[in-house]
């Protein structure tokens, strides 16, 4: 199911579609426009997915077009990766970015390639192993199972175009050599992690009620005169989604936070639920960001879009903007900013409070990149 979606809400023209993935600060998004516009841009911790097509060099000065999924961790890679195992399974190929300065976390980043793309998380990195006296590329090396070979690039140097040149040669003659198209679409499952099961049967339902959804128009009016026939998470991110996108944030924050309390207030459905003022905002927030960070349909491509000033998404984008949002799936996303103690506080409940593990982010890194141009 889902790759008829990507294949419907994210046309291409016949290239391959790639996931960059990796530990949190490992360089994704630093690869992906450095690829796409030719320089170092500022990044912030990535959350849900940035799109683009690039045309990736390859020696003697050739390019060769891919779709490129640079998958963020900046919900924490332990509950939203074992989802993005799925997309593996739309991708031709996987991009995993290892920062070889990081010594401290090779041993992490190769246990986490190996429990989500290998599935054998027992037999991965060589845990308390001391890896600071030995070559990244050996420790890499040594724990790879498939059709995958270890390139090394610093990304900030003028020379880094002649390293990924010979990088992205093999890459592409490894994903389009037969014997490994085959096995590229059976991503083995760890049944150890968190549920990646349980996350994709949910994808597929969510995808599944987006066919039978009434209008934006029709499903706002019914929430806020407290007529919705469900109030569960999918509701939910499906209020501020067509609200925000609507009204915008100004407006449809004030919308949400209001019509949310009214419903509860009034319908039999919500009874027994209590009102929560920082989960509310906490939500708005996410699906704030990630409305900002989705490329709007109708344009051929995401790069087409995404330089294009100030266009948002409209409320028929919301498969494009789930598509692209997974992380939204994780219904306990909060434990990744909030402690159980901070969120489930009266003080939390009556008033917005903010986070105590780590800081929303408030910047999306397309704002910054549309006022860029390729280079
Ligand atoms: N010196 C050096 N710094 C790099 C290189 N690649 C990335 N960085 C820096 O590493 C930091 C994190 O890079 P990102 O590209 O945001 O990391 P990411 O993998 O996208 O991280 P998440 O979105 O959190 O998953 C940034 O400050 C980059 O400038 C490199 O090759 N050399
Ligand atoms: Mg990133």
């Amino acid at each position: 199911m889902l790759r008829q979606f990507i294949g419907r809400y994210f046309p291409n023209k016949g290239e391959h579609a790639v996931t960059f993935m990796g530990l949190d600060y490992a360089g994704k998004t630093t690869l992906l426009y450095l690829l796409k516009l030719n320089q170092i841009i500022p990044t912030i911790s990535t959350i849900g997915f940035n799109v683009e097509t690039v045309d990736v060099p390859l020696p003697g000065r050739r390019r060769r077009r891919l779709t490129c999924w640079d998958a963020g961790t900046g919900c924490g890679i332990h509950g939203v990766y074992p989802l993005l195992r799925m997309f593996v399974e739309t991708s031709a190929g996987v991009v995993w970015v290892v920062d070889s300065t990081d010594r401290e976390r090779i041993d992490e980043s190769v246990e986490t390639f190996s429990s989500l793309l290998i599935g054998t998380g027992d037999e991965a990195g060589p845990a308390g192993d001391d890896v600071r006296g030995r070559d990244t590329r050996q420790v890499c090396k040594s724990h790879l199972r498939r059709n995958a070979f270890v390139y090394g690039a610093a990304l900030v140097r003028p020379d880094a175009t002649a390293a990924l040149s010979a990088a992205f040669e093999w890459f592409i003659a490894a994903i389009e050599s037969p014997s490994t198209t085959s096995t590229s679409k059976q991503p083995p499952v760890n049944p150890g992690s968190s549920d990646p099961l349980e996350l994709d049967k949910k994808l597929s339902a969510w995808l599944a009620r987006t066919e039978t959804d009434t209008p934006p128009e029709e499903f706002i009016a019914q929430f806020l005169s407290a007529k919705l026939s469900t109030w569960d998470h999918y509701t939910h991110i499906r209020i501020a989604y067509a609200i925000l996108t609507t009204y915008g944030r100004q407006k449809g924050k004030d919308m949400i936070f209001d019509g949310i309390e009214n419903f509860i207030a009034r319908s039999p459905i919500a009874s027994g639920r209590t009102y929560h003022v920082t989960m509310t905002y906490f939500w708005i927030q996410l699906v704030h960001l990630g409305i900002r960070n989705t490329p709007p349909s109708g344009a051929s491509n995401a790069s087409e879009i995404m330089l294009v000033d100030s266009v948002e998404p409209s409320p028929e984008d919301f498969i494009r903007f789930l598509l692209m949002n997974t992380h939204l799936l994780v219904g306990n996303l909060w434990t990744a900013f909030y402690s159980k103690d901070a969120m489930t506080s009266p003080e939390a409940k009556a008033d917005v409070i903010l986070p105590d593990k780590k800081p929303l982010p408030n910047l999306v890194i397309r704002d910054a990149i549309s006022r860029m141009r390729p280079v």
